[in-house]
């Protein structure tokens, strides 16, 4: 039986599947640069994080009309309710759009609209983070943020991705403050390329509630010792750490040293559409990879359900999910 889990940490550009982008290229008329599904697959070969920005965002340029948007994220949720996933909270890289000319109520339209009925049409809860851009200025973030919630769509979290780099955290202090006086939540990518340090520091700086990505927190006990001590919760994307050469394989994940060290993490997909595979194929490989137990499998589904943005009730249900799981797979073990 698939373990019934929360996807915490996808981009939903990144869920654009190579099939997708031919078929709306060609219904919005956008030329691509590749011959055909072969020759753009050929490119899905990364050597960092920023070769494969380089992709996402070209690719993005297929994504015109809600109901572009709208298909993307509906594809997406079928997908990830054959993965077993029961709540998703998903990225949009509204800037990414917002920047090549689409109005932001036309991407949240198909966005919002999708999710909003995902319980109904797909099975699962699912609720919307924006992602705030790295590599663009703190003040271009606050702005998009503002016209966002003069939107007054429905709206989860904020959440900052893009390269670690080339930018200090405390530029984005002030859309992140906005955000907190608005009721939102926070989260960051940290801790991917960039040093432990980043880490603490959109803890300290953007003060996040959870942190995307963070394996290299591993690399400073003290840092891991914080996280374990205010249990923050890290959304970890296994076979994306592969392709982006944050590790060398999977047998090298340190997913296994996280768990024994105390640190709430989760199994996510990141960019599935670029990485491999969605949130099954993630589990499947690390539980094969790193030899995973019913013991640790448990604990990272019951990790996903503490650390999603639902209310008290969503929570049981999902937890009580979870404990009908485990005890299958106990007395199946
Ligand atoms: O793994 C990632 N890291 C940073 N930014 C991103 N945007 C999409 N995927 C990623
Ligand atoms: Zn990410």
């Amino acid at each position: 039986m698939l373990m019934p889990a929360v996807e915490l940490h996808v981009h939903l550009e990144g869920t654009l599947e190579p099939e997708l982008i031919f078929a709306l290229a060609e219904r919005n008329d956008v030329e691509l640069p590749y011959t055909d599904l072969d020759d753009l697959r050929s490119r899905y070969s990364f050597t960092d994080l920023q070769s494969f920005l380089d992709l996402y965002y070209a690719n993005m340029t297929v994504l015109r009309t809600a109901a572009d948007f709208a298909d993307l994220t509906n594809a997406y949720l079928a997908r990830a309710a054959e993965a077993g996933v029961r709540h998703a909270e998903v990225f949009l890289d509204i800037q990414a759009h917002t920047g090549r000319g689409i109005p932001a109520a036309e991407v949240l339209a198909g966005v919002t609209g999708a999710l909003g009925a995902s319980e109904r049409e797909h099975g699962l809860t699912s609720g919307l983070i924006v992602t705030f851009l790295r590599h663009l200025p703190g003040s271009e973030a606050l702005a998009a943020l503002e016209e966002i919630l003069a939107l007054d769509v429905p709206l989860l979290g904020v959440g900052l991705c893009s390269t670690e780099l080339t930018s200090h955290a405390s530029e984005f202090a002030p859309a992140f403050d906005l955000a907190r006086a608005n009721g939102l939540r926070l989260v960051a990518h940290a801790g991917e390329e960039g040093p432990p340090q980043n880490v603490t520091d959109v803890l300290d700086i953007l003060k996040v509630e959870r942190v995307d990505h963070g394996v290299r927190a591993m690399e400073d006990p003290a840092v891991v010792e914080r996280l374990v001590r205010e249990r923050v919760p890290l959304t970890v994307c296994p076979l994306s750490n592969v392709r982006l050469r944050v590790v060398d394989t999977i047998a090298d994940h340190p997913l296994r040293a996280m768990l024994d060290a105390g640190l709430v993490v989760t199994v996510n997909s990141d960019d599935p559409a670029y990485f491999g595979g969605y949130v099954d194929e993630n589990l499947r490989q690390v539980t094969e990879a790193l030899d995973l137990g019913p013991q640790e499998l448990t604990t990272l589904a019951r990790n996903g359900v503490a650390a999603a943005f639902v209310d008290d009730a969503r929570r049981q249900e999902l937890s009580a999910e979870v404990d009908a799981w485990a005890a299958g797979v106990r007395q199946t073990s």
